[in-house]
């Protein structure tokens, strides 16, 4: 339509800078764009800033000491500015964290509707949204009742990335999502993830070390290097899935 607006990216930084306790420089101007129901993976060596990007986006900065020191990050057209983890997990900014964070004596089901929390939804809304879940992670009900801590890694992260859907998101922040797992499981969590991209149009931002099944769906890729993006586009401009699996992963098993 002639004169209509494009909409705003589900989310961007903008020149993003982030410092731990005054000292450590971990980000340096960081820019990167994500688009509504892009999946975009943030590539990168040991240190280089990949969860220091996706704790600034998530508000956690401050719980590790750290803070943005320059630039913005907006989310679908608004500036995060200060805001709280739970307000951004209500406006759909949801994050699901290294070392997957379940509350290990409750019950996988209990951790799941820990994620419904923040939202302003009717019983019938949460179960249906529980039962949601159960059918992409079959597994996860059969173990509802144990508790999360005696979970397999893979049903831990199941579980973890269950109770982010549970707060509804646009967008959904994965870091390391392959970590101590069988490649196996982390295809199983891959075909999921891809499955909500396609059909709900879910944008995933996914920083990633291990695994280049994470590749296999993925748009756009931004690599970054001593807390810049070194190079940054879509998937095929930056030598396709293949070669950039083999070139940060060491193997050829992103197709
Ligand atoms: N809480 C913290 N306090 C001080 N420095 C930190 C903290 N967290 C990370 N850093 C430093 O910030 C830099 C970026 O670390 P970050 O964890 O974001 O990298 P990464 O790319 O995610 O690597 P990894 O996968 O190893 O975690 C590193 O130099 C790291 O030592």
């Amino acid at each position: 339509m002639p004169g209509a607006e494009a909409p705003p990216p589900r989310l961007a930084l903008d020149a993003v800078a982030v410092r731990y306790g005054g000292a450590v420089q971990a980000l340096q101007a960081l820019s990167l764009c994500v688009q509504p129901g892009e999946v975009h993976v943030l590539l990168g060596p040991n240190g280089a800033g990949k969860s220091t990007a996706l704790k600034a986006i998530a508000g956690l900065l401050p719980a590790e000491g750290g803070a943005i020191s320059a630039g913005r990050v907006h989310f679908d057209g608004q500036v995060l500015d200060g805001q709280p983890p739970a307000w951004r997990v209500r406006a759909g900014l949801v994050p699901v964290l290294e070392g997957r964070r379940l509350f290990p004596r409750l019950s996988l089901e209990d951790n799941l509707r820990c994620g419904g929390l923040g939202r302003d939804a009717s019983a019938e809304e949460l179960a249906q949204d529980l039962e949601a879940v159960y059918t992409l992670f079959p597994r996860l009900r059969e173990r509802r009742r144990s508790p999360a801590g005696l979970g397999s890694g893979g049903e831990q992260q199941m579980a973890a990335i269950g109770r982010a859907l549970m707060a509804r998101p646009r967008l959904l922040l994965l870091d390391e999502l392959s970590m101590g797992l069988a490649a196996r499981v982390v295809d199983e969590i891959v075909a999921v993830l891809h499955h909500l991209n396609t059909t709900q149009g879910l944008s995933l931002l996914l920083a990633e070390q291990g695994a280049g099944a994470v590749l296999r769906h993925a748009h756009r890729v931004t690599v970054i290097d001593r807390g810049r993006a070194e190079r940054s586009g879509p998937v095929a401009a930056l030598g396709g899935r293949e070669a950039l699996a083999a070139r940060y992963f060491g193997v050829s098993e992103a197709a």
